[in-house]
């Protein structure tokens, strides 16, 4: 048994997140303790957004990312949100610089409650998105799914946001394709070596865009950030989009993306707290705060 910690369940538009207290602590969340956690109904999240003591000089906390299949994730828009919320509400502080696996991330809570993420420059090149063999041109990389001759997603956009993604253009509404069939095939297709976000993406204006995402080592979620980041700069770079555009998610929550001329993006939304526990960093057993004992 390790000391428990305190977490906050939140979510980022529906995507289901977990903010777990690390600080002040020498040790990590195992990989099982987030597999038990997001076999629980109760705590089941898409990812666990851990805060621990700074490493880098000039950032506020390291933040590691763990999907609910105990894998490690370089980014997550909608949990960095969570992450501002939660230290917001705890202090006064509303700008923040994190640390994480894809780099430096700024963020800052506004006036109104929603939270910008800064969340870096994105990559094009294959071998940063990665991809297994070079592709010249990575606004439509050969890739199929479906019958030879009518394939049902091809040509898809890939972008690295930190984090793997593929992106296909569609004309249908998002519900019409089998995601929850295509999508676990495209995550561990050969061609992504590090697996990959998998995204449907129906542009409905030259500013609007809807989303489904397979999400690498999560599955269906609700939302997902830097999907909706990694569609806006694809989207953009193929002609089809500005670079500002409002992304609808599955949930039907928005995000604000914005590819800026320095060639960031920067993503705005809001963040929902749900209920505050405590767990075991080592097994994932928890039970809800004193408070919110039921
Ligand atoms: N839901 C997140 C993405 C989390 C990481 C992703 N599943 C991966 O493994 O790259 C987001 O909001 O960005």
């Amino acid at each position: 048994m390790s000391a428990p910690a305190s977490f906050a369940k939140m979510n980022g538009i529906g995507n289901k997140i977990i903010v777990a207290d690390m600080r002040g602590r020498m040790d990590r969340i195992s990989a099982d303790a987030a597999i038990a956690l997001a076999a629980d109904p109760a705590t089941h999240f898409d990812q666990i957004m851990a805060i621990h003591d700074p490493r880098l000089a000039g950032t506020d906390f390291y933040i590691e990312i763990i999907n609910s299949d105990g894998s490690l994730a370089q980014a997550c828009g909608n949990g960095t949100r969570c992450v501002v919320s939660a230290l917001a509400a705890e202090t006064d502080k509303k700008v923040f610089t994190f640390q994480t696996l894809a780099g430096i991330v700024n963020a800052v809570e506004h006036e109104d409650g929603l939270i910008s993420v800064d969340m870096g420059k994105p990559r094009f090149d294959w071998q940063d998105i990665p991809l297994a063999e070079e592709f010249r041109d990575t606004r439509a990389i050969e890739l199929q799914v479906g019958p030879i001759d009518a394939p049902v997603l091809h040509s898809p956009s890939v972008a690295s946001m930190g984090n793997p993604h593929a992106i296909f253009w569609v004309d249908e509404d998002v519900w019409s394709y089998d995601l929850e069939k295509f999508g676990p095939l495209l995550e561990n297709h050969p061609i992504f070596p590090e697996r990959a976000n998998i995204t449907i993406a129906q542009v409905s204006s030259r500013e609007t865009l809807n989303i489904r995402t397979w999400e690498r080592g999560a599955g269906l979620t609700l939302a997902c950030g830097s999907a909706a980041c990694a569609a806006a700069v694809s989207g953009a770079r193929t002609g089809r989009t500005l670079r500002t555009v409002t992304i609808t998610a599955p949930s039907g929550g928005k995000l604000i993306i914005e590819w800026r001329a320095d060639d960031h993006v920067i993503m705005t939304g809001p963040a929902e707290w749900e209920f505050a526990g405590e767990f075991d960093p080592k097994t994932g057993s928890w039970q809800h705060a004193s408070e919110d004992a039921v």
